[in-house]
């Protein structure tokens, strides 16, 4: 069966128009799709990550967990370059940062999701999956193209692969209603569209499954899986639902206290003493895996 398209759109001669991503960065080749190498972050006297080393492959789903406080939240801020680490490096492909440039993310081919969700909610869904696209083109080159046919093929391009995207997500029928009014877990599912929309080489989700019924977390799970097997997208996410991470994911981190202290496939990380003792523990030994 051939691969699914989300937004095939060839943006090879576009590429002028990006915002001068390569010049900000360093450039090493053959890394993976994110590298995390000795992220370190305090705030005051607390420290929220101690030297973290992390590397996620393409076409890979990593889920970080751990107990409230652990540090995960920090460490998807950070790799999404709302907070600046103390110390360390990361990697975004070829491209090396110590301080992510947040603006210059989604041209990285970064997107994230947020736990409280961040949708405009006076838009329609399809002008919200439709944002997912607006990094594409400066607005300076916009305004000088503007009514051309190359500024009208982009238009159709976009638009196509929002109703592409709607449509792979189950969402044409919520299509022209505004996201604030959908219910919590159609809004989920728009968040996760928007962020779909671009075809990200990296997808950042906070707590996807929070606040949704088991099916919805069935039908996501299948939509973020589609995600990695149809480009190839490598997936990091933070889950408090252990019977989702070890459905869905193909390695887990585990964080205590800052630090990584396991990292494996979910079988190891689930056997692992050290995991069961600061997190797992009894109360989890029934998390019966989501069968997706
Ligand atoms: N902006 C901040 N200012 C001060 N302290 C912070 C800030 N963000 C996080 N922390 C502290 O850093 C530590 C790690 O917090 P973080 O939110 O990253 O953990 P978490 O694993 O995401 O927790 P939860 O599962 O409860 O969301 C905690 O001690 C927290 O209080």
């Amino acid at each position: 069966m051939p691969p699914r398209r989300y937004a095939d759109v060839p943006t090879e001669r576009r590429n002028d128009a990006l915002d001068g991503v390569a010049d900000e960065s360093a450039k090493t080749p053959g890394r993976p799709a994110l590298g995390l190498a000795n992220i370190s972050l305090a705030f005051g006297g607390v420290a929220a990550l101690r030297e973290i080393n992390l590397e996620v492959e393409p076409g890979e789903i990593l889920a970080v967990i751990g107990p409230n406080g652990a540090g995960k939240s920090s460490l998807l801020n950070i790799v999404s370059g709302l907070y600046r680490p103390d110390r360390g490096q990361m990697w975004f492909g070829e491209h090396s940062f110590r301080d992510v440039p947040t603006t210059k993310l989604a041209a990285l081919g970064v997107t994230r999701t947020f736990q409280n969700l961040a949708l405009f909610k006076g838009l329609s869904v399809f002008d919200n999956v439709l944002m997912g696209l607006a990094h594409r083109v400066r607005a300076g080159f916009l305004r000088q193209i503007v009514g051309s046919p190359l500024a009208r093929r982009i238009e159709a391009e976009n638009h196509a692969a929002a109703e592409e995207v709607i449509e792979s997500l189950h969402l044409t029928k919520a299509r022209d209603r505004l996201a604030g009014a959908l219910p919590y877990g159609v809004q989920k599912r728009v968040e996760l569209a928007r962020a779909l929309v671009a075809r990200p080489k990296l997808l950042l989700l906070d707590e996807p499954f929070a606040g949704v019924t088991l099916a919805e977390k069935r039908e996501l799970s299948l939509h973020v899986r589609n995600a990695r097997d149809s480009f190839g997208a490598a997936i990091v996410l933070i889950e408090h639902d252990i019977g989702v991470v070890m459905g869905l994911s193909d390695r887990v981190a585990v964080l205590d206290y800052g630090r990584k202290i396991a990292d494996g496939t979910p079988d190891q990380v689930r056997a692992d003493p050290a995991v069961i003792d600061a997190y797992l523990g009894v109360a989890h030994e029934d998390d019966k895996e989501l069968a997706i």
